[in-house]
């Protein structure tokens, strides 16, 4: 409720219509019976008079009803959509400041989840909310006290059907409210193996894995279906519940009342007027068991979205200079270790770039290369020592100065779904084609996009699945390099480009990008033997530092790699 409020309050005069809307909705429907009522005892003497007069009341009350229902349910939609859609629009601008490891902590498809789903069942609470919040108890007292001045003689019926009704409702509505936060987390789970099957789906195939994986879909589903019987046998038995004890109480009222016909025949009208109140009354506790039931799913929903609301980015810039800074970088005895990790990734890293040159890291899988690039471009902060980029500590540059500076090209970079021009101009937004041209010359893609028949503005589709491994990759260079950046993080950016068009794009950087900084991470020596200077990584520290030459004479590990890969390579020719 803490996160709900102030969004309810921007909507304040919706819901005040919604709730008053209530307040008529409710007299019109209440008073309905106690005017047939007075028909009925009209036309039990004839007073034909009172019989047209009040049937015209009647006419007109129950269209106040149809309206008055009217009104609030487009006004509590009016307040619903209204919140979801702020609540919505602040959630994506909170995750928007995020450090990088906040999104990981979270995790991207768990957010998602929360701007969507949990977004959604807070939509269904507040709907539900202003339509029914102050009907149900409106309903209940009114019809209640209304049964008790129509036929106070009956007073015991009234109050044993309550207590059956309620007890029976209080104890299968508490047991279901569990069953549908369970449900909450089965679906999830569904979610979560389909994603990650449909996600991998080249992988399945290729593995002949689609038995496995219709096992572990069918068993999260099952899991889902059970739960959701349990709540489907719960329901088929409480409404036969609760309208077998509707049933007696009226069965019992009418028999009494029948005993005494004859001496109060105006008993005849109250009776109908009091089945319609005990109806009343049974609808306001089947009403108010579902809110009871929609509000605990939603109460998660919101603990999940305030989560996200609360959490402070881990990482905040300055403001100031947003002008990019110069190409060198400095580590500074650096160590970090990864959220929630208990042993550092890199340990103690210190090295020097000077502006211009072209740096090659290497090292074995998992030595902590990628880790040192995402450094540089402050994905994350060093717990200790310091890391500089034109002479600034990076926590001293302003968020708009670090990326105008850093481009940082992945193995598997994200195009966004669109146009190649619109994912070029992400970057560099009054970029022409002429630009345009001159970054896809020197990522080796010029050639495929100009054949592509609307060139630049060729659609990219949702996770660019139109364009091949290599392609996805010259699409992503040509994007780190158009706003030519002082420094170039290439993180194994070439991997899925031949040998050749990996040499191509590497003389293109040199004779096109002098002054860049070039920071190279590759598998393969062959991808960065030309390199000003390698840093040889091992388990987090870096154990060598020189070029080819050097290294391959006095690094034991960098000879090991050379001396394997190259092994490798004559062997398959
Ligand atoms: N987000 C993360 N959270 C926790 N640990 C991580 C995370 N990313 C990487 N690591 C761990 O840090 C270590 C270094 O990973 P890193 O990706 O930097 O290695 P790498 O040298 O680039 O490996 P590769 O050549 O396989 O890409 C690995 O042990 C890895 O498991």
């Amino acid at each position: 409720m803490k996160v709900l409020m102030p969004y309810i309050k921007r909507y304040r005069k919706d819901a005040y219509i919604a709730l008053v809307s209530v307040i008529a909705l409710v007299f019109a429907t209440l008073w309905q019976p106690r005017l047939l009522q007075v028909i009925m005892n009209a036309i039990l003497k004839g007073n034909k008079t009172v019989i047209f007069q009040q049937g015209i009341i009647l006419i007109i009350l129950a269209i106040i009803g149809i309206i008055a229902g009217v009104i609030n349910t487009i006004y509590s939609a009016r307040v619903a959509l209204g919140v979801a859609t702020d609540l919505r629009a602040d959630l994506y601008e909170k995750v928007q400041t995020f450090a990088y490891a906040d999104v990981e902590k979270f995790s991207a498809s768990n957010l998602v989840v929360r701007m969507t789903n949990d977004i959604n069942q807070v939509q269904q609470i507040v709907m539900a909310g202003f339509q029914q919040i102050s009907r149900i108890p409106l309903f209940f007292i009114g019809a209640f006290t209304l049964a008790m001045i129509t036929m106070p003689q009956q007073w015991w019926v009234l109050i044993a059907m309550m207590i059956i009704v309620l007890g029976v409702s209080w104890y299968s509505y508490k047991k279901m409210s569990d069953y549908f936060v369970q449900t909450q987390q089965y679906i999830e789970d569904v979610n979560t193996v389909a994603r990650e099957n449909l996600m991998g789906i080249r992988v399945v195939k290729s593995f002949v894995q689609e038995p496995h994986e219709i096992d572990k879909f069918s068993k999260a589903s099952d899991k889902l279906t059970n739960v959701t019987a349990k709540i489907g046998y719960n329901f088929a038995i409480l409404m036969p519940a609760f309208f077998l004890t509707a049933n007696i109480a009226v069965a019992v009222s009418v028999y009494i009342v029948g005993q005494n016909l004859t001496m109060h025949p105006a008993y005849l009208a109250a009776i109908t007027s009091f089945i319609s109140y005990l109806m009343q009354i049974l609808y306001s506790v089947i009403n108010g068991g579902f809110l009871m039931i929609m509000a605990s799913r939603a109460n998660v929903s919101l603990g999940r979205i305030g989560e996200v609301m609360d959490t402070d980015p881990s990482m905040t810039y300055v403001e100031g200079n947003t002008d990019p800074v110069a190409g060198d970088i400095e580590f500074d005895h650096v160590t970090f270790t990864y959220p929630g990790d208990d042993k550092p990734t890199l340990k103690d890293v210190s090295f020097k770039v000077n502006a211009g040159e072209m740096i090659g890291i290497v090292g074995a899988t998992g030595s902590g290369k990628t880790t040192l690039a995402q450094l540089i471009a402050r994905l994350y902060d060093p717990d200790e020592g310091v890391i500089k980029v034109g002479g600034i500590d990076v926590k001293q540059l302003s968020e708009e100065s670090l990326r105008e500076t850093v481009a940082y090209v992945l193995q598997r970079s994200a195009l966004f779904s669109g146009t190649i021009s619109a994912n070029l101009r992400q970057v560099k937004a009054d970029a022409s084609t002429s630009q345009m041209q001159w970054a896809a010359n020197i990522a080796q893609a010029s050639e495929f996009i100009e054949r592509l028949p609307l060139t630049y503005d060729a659609p990219v589709e949702e996770r660019s699945s139109n364009f091949s491994g290599g392609q996805k990759q010259r699409l992503s260079i040509t994007r780190g390099v158009i706003a030519e950046p002082k420094i170039l993080i290439l993180d194994d950016a070439t991997s899925a480009l031949d040998a050749k068009s990996e040499k191509l794009v590497q003389e293109a950087l040199d004779k096109d990008l002098t002054t860049t900084t070039t920071v190279v991470i590759a598998e393969k020596i062959s991808s960065i033997i030309r390199a000003d200077r390698i840093l040889v990584m091992n388990d987090g520290e870096v154990v060598g530092n020189g070029n080819h030459k050097e290294l391959v004479g006095n690094n034991s590990i960098y000879q090991e790699i050379y001396l394997t890969q190259k092994a490798r390579e004559e062997g398959m020719s």
